[in-house]
C-alpha cells in the first residue's frame, strides 16, 4: 500500500518542462506542429524519428538556441520553473545555464580541461579558488573522468580522445549545476566503448537532472530512455514509456520505425 502511494505521488509530480501547442518555423518553414508533451522530471525521455522529423529542433526550443538566428521563431508554450521560457522577458543566458546542452560532436573550448569547466561557472557565480577546483573536481568525478584527467588539468582539453571529450562537455554542463540536461545524439561520433560509459554515466545523471535525449538509435533509447516520444514530419506521433513503445506502440507509424521498415 505504501509502495502505490508512493508510485501515485511519482506520478503526480509536476514535469520539469512542460510543451503545450508549439509550433516552429524556419521561415516559412513549419519544422513542429502543435507539439505538447512533458519532459518528467529526473527521467530520461528518448526522442526517435527519422532524419529531419524535428527533434533536433525541439531541443534547440527547450533553451532558446534558436534565439540566436534571424527568421527561426516559436509560437506555443514551454513551461519551464513557472514560465513560459519561449515568451519575452526571459533571462536566456541563466536560462541555458538550469537547461544546459550538449551536442553531437564534442565540442571542448580551445583551453584548458580546468577552464573548460571553470569558465561557464564563472560566468553565474563567483567561487572561491578552493571552492572552482571542488567544483571542477566533483564533476570530473561525476562524468568518471577525474582518474584520467586530475594529473593534467591544466592542459588542452583538445588533446583528450573524442569519448573523453564528450565526458568532458557534459561535466561543463552539470558543472553549472542545470536542472535539464539536453543531449543531441551524444555519442554518434564515439566508439562502442566511450558509448558504453555516457549511457551508464545518464543512468547517474537522471538522479539528479532532468535529460531529453535525441538519438537514432533505437537500442540505445530502449536501454536509457524511462519514456520515448516518436517524431514523423514535425509532429509528435506518440510518447509512452520505453517498455511500451518498445513492445506495444498504438501506431502503425510508430511500429513501422521502430522495427526499422522506414527511416
Ligand atoms: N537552419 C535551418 N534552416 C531551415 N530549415 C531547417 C534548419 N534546420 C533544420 N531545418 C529543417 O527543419 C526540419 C527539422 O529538422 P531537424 O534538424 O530538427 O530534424 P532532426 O529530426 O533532428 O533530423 P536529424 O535526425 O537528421 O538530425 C527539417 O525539415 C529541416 O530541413
Amino acid at each position: 500500500m505504501i509502495g502505490q502511494a508512493s508510485q501515485e505521488t511519482k506520478v503526480a509530480e509536476k514535469p520539469a518542462i512542460a510543451v503545450r501547442n508549439l509550433d516552429f518555423y524556419y521561415g516559412d518553414n513549419k519544422a513542429l506542429r502543435n507539439i505538447t508533451m512533458d519532459f518528467q522530471r529526473r527521467k530520461v525521455t528518448g526522442m526517435i524519428g527519422p532524419s529531419g522529423c524535428g527533434k533536433s529542433t525541439l531541443l534547440r526550443v527547450l533553451n532558446r538556441m534558436y534565439d540566436l538566428y534571424p527568421g527561426q521563431r516559436a509560437t506555443g508554450e514551454v513551461l519551464f520553473a513557472g514560465r513560459n521560457v519561449i515568451g519575452s522577458g526571459v533571462d536566456i543566458n541563466r536560462l541555458r545555464a538550469r537547461v544546459g546542452m550538449v551536442f553531437q560532436k564534442p565540442t571542448p573550448f580551445p583551453m584548458s580541461i580546468y577552464d573548460n569547466i571553470a569558465f561557464g561557472v564563472k560566468l553565474h557565480e563567483k567561487l572561491s579558488r578552493s571552492e572552482m577546483d571542488a567544483r571542477v573536481e566533483d564533476v570530473l568525478r561525476r562524468v568518471a573522468l577525474w582518474g584520467e584527467v586530475k594529473d593534467r588539468l591544466k592542459a588542452s582539453a583538445t588533446a583528450l580522445s573524442g569519448g573523453q571529450q564528450q565526458r568532458l562537455c557534459i561535466a561543463r554542463t552539470i558543472a553549472t549545476r542545470p536542472e535539464v540536461v539536453l543531449l543531441d545524439e551524444p555519442t554518434s561520433a564515439l566508439d562502442p566503448v566511450s558509448t558504453a560509459r555516457i549511457e551508464e554515466l545518464l543512468d547517474e545523471l537522471k538522479k539528479e537532472f532532468t535529460i531529453a535525449i535525441v538519438t537514432h538509435n533505437m537500442q540505445q533509447a530502449a536501454r536509457c530512455a524511462d519514456q520515448v516520444a516518436f517524431f514523423y514530419l514535425g509532429e509528435l506521433v506518440e510518447m509512452d514509456s520505453t517498455d511500451r513503445m518498445f513492445t506495444a506502440p498504438k501506431e502503425t507509424r510508430t511500429q513501422d520505425y521502430i522495427t526499422g521498415r522506414f527511416g
